[in-house]
């Protein structure tokens, strides 16, 4: 059962509460002079010394939204209740595994394939599958269900949502063309310029960046002080990202990052370009691989904050027990947190809550009411040796954003909690909400995040512009959105009047804010955002020039 946002801040300090521990401190610095080559993890607050554009297109290939089936859209649509549609189960199709190529069987018949959230959708001569219906949202008949096998069982807190092994699926209605389908290129384009010369990096490009396969940056040179952050204690965080389908590119140091720098000053080199040039070489992609950007990104983001992130391998494999594997080989490190990625919601391979069981350990919550980052889980494992207490444990959700709220809006209630280390203060404010037209920015992702724009009844009939568009989302969730600030009034802002025209004194003063996405994986938002809009539950309309809650992403 998920629970809602404040059930969950008070599950981690309940958590806290009943342990007590201590955590140990180091500090290390760094100088250079002249432009320097820096790991893009370590590169939080420096200066971008030249421009960076993709190297290809982001997302790679058209994928799913959501665990379950991809058939022709177009086959559905005489579905109905009185006319149920069965459609037999050709075969599964996994994050990482290459693009299925249809056989003129497969799209002939009444026929759909198992998908899990990432994987490729099979490819086609224009008909072919178009679209992917979740598979809470299909009927079985029982003697189609064997959920003996395939590892599909995921413990108890899963059980309700975990992927039923089928022979045959049937739909009560039709399902929407191109439902469920991240289209290639929708976050961003080969040769987009995603960060200019002279931007001061935030987490949000380390993540952009890192999507396109950047490993290291080049930078102005500072005197690296590291702002006195090794006064700080610091909690020591494993980082394990999972999928088969992320590449490997970010051979991020395993252990700690801090004791070595990766710099590479370029002040008295006498081959500046091709050192520059071997250092962003992006790395080959394979077909249905994407880049890893949550663990630069946490690694990152972590790191500015004066915590210690320790990168634990990837499993080899993509199973519970490859995983398992590795979080016992961790076990060792004396870790105050372990952070996994992906993995956690209601997919065939999504094993990280019932590994958290199986290994022993507890679930203290799974899936929260909040947007992105619903399927976030945090529980404990147990410790290596006859420690007392186990190892906190979160399990985030694999789409980028939703690593960014989570870690922000959840994580960071652990660690305020835990106090050792800095935990960035909520930098709240306020500020008037502007509703822009995310399909200029959305291509055809669904709003997996939750939350979307809709046209008011005027607009609709087109007698209003887009600014009496207003944002909707479920009732009783809670939404972080990746937005833009304005300080100064942008020209498509509503008015500082009420509903019937008076003025209201002092709204002028507020700040705007420009939600940037609704979706949960575009990346080159987060690198656009500087703050999140958090829209609570309990409202499910906000109207254009609402005052809303604002949370800042500066880097502290
Ligand atoms: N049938 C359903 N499908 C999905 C549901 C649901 O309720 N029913 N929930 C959706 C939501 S909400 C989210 S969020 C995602 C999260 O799923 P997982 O945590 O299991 O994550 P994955 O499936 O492994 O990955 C999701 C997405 O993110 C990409 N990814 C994963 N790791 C990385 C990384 N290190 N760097 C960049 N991108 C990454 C991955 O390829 C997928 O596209 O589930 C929905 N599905
Ligand atoms: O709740 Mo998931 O996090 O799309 O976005």
């Amino acid at each position: 059962m998920a629970v809602t946002y404040s059930e969950a801040i008070s599950r981690i300090s309940n958590y806290l509460d009943q342990r007590n521990k201590a955590t140990p401190s180091s500090s290390s610095s760094s100088s250079s002079n002249g432009d320097v080559l820096v790991r893009l993890e370590k590169a939080v607050g420096r200066t971008l010394a030249k421009d960076y554009a993709a190297t290809i297109d982001a997302p790679p290939f058209d994928n799913s939204a959501m665990d379950g089936y991809v058939l022709s859209s177009s086959k559905t649509a005489a579905a109905s209740p009185s006319n149920p549609l069965t459609f037999q189960v050709s075969g599964s199709i996994a994050a990482g595994d290459s693009p299925l190529t249809l056989t003129d069987d497969d799209q002939d018949e009444m026929k759909c394939y198992e998908i899990m959230t990432g994987a490729p959708f099979p490819l086609s001569n224009g008909m072919g599958y178009d679209a992917c219906i979740r598979h809470e949202a299909v009927t079985y008949a029982c003697q189609d269900y064997d959920q003996s096998q395939d590892g599909v069982q995921a413990g108890p807190s899963t059980s309700d949502t975990s992927f039923p092994r089928a022979k045959r699926i049937t739909l009560n209605a039709p399902v929407p063309p191109r439902s469920n389908r991240k289209v290639a290129g929708e976050d961003f384009r080969t040769g987009d310029l995603l960060a200019k010369q002279g931007t001061v990096i935030t987490p949000g490009i380390v993540m952009v960046l890192s999507s396109t396969g950047v490993e290291r940056v080049l930078v102005r040179a500072r005197d690296e002080d590291e702002e006195g952050k090794g006064r700080r204690r610091r909690l020591c965080i494993g980082i394990l990202t999972t999928g088969k389908e992320v590449a490997n590119n970010h051979n991020l140091p395993t252990g700690t990052l801090r004791p070595q720098s990766t710099s590479v000053s370029l002040d008295s080199n006498t081959d500046n370009q091709a050192t520059v040039a071997a250092a962003t070489t992006t790395p080959i992609l394979q077909k249905g691989h994407i880049f890893n950007s949550n663990a630069p990104y946490l690694v990152s983001t972590l790191d500015s904050w004066g915590h210690e992130p320790v990168v634990i391998p990837a499993p080899s494999q993509d199973t519970p027990e490859a995983f398992q594997e590795r979080l016992r080989t961790a076990l060792p490190l004396d870790l105050d947190l372990i952070i996994t990625t992906g993995g956690v919601s209601a997919g065939k391979h999504d094993y990280v809550p019932s590994s958290v069981v199986d290994l022993g350990g507890r679930i203290v919550f799974h899936k929260t009411t909040i947007r992105p980052g619903f399927p976030v889980m945090f529980g404990e494992i147990p410790s290596d040796e006859n420690e007392t207490s186990g190892v906190p444990i979160f399990g985030l959700p694999g789409n980028p954003i939703a690593v960014a709220a989570c870690l922000r809006f959840l994580v960071t209630v652990f660690l305020t909690r835990c106090n050792a280390a800095q935990a960035p203060s909520l930098g709240l404010e306020v500020g008037r909400l502007l509703s822009p037209d995310f399909s200029a920015r959305q291509g055809s992702s669904p709003a997996t995040a939750g939350c979307g724009v809709e046209k008011t009844p005027q607009d609709v009939t087109g007698q209003k512009e887009h600014r009496a568009r207003y944002h909707k989302k479920p009732l009783m969730t809670r939404c972080f959105l990746p937005s833009k600030l304005h300080r100064s009034r942008p020209v498509d802002a509503v008015s500082d009047t009420d509903e019937r025209g008076a003025t209201v004194p002092g709204l002028d003063m507020l700040p705007w804010v420009e939600p940037l996405t609704r979706s949960a994986s575009l990346t080159k938002a987060m690198s656009e955002a500087d703050c999140w809009v958090v829209l609570p539950e309990g409202k499910e309309v906000f109207e254009p020039g609402e005052i809303v809650e604002v949370v800042s992403m500066k880097p502290e």
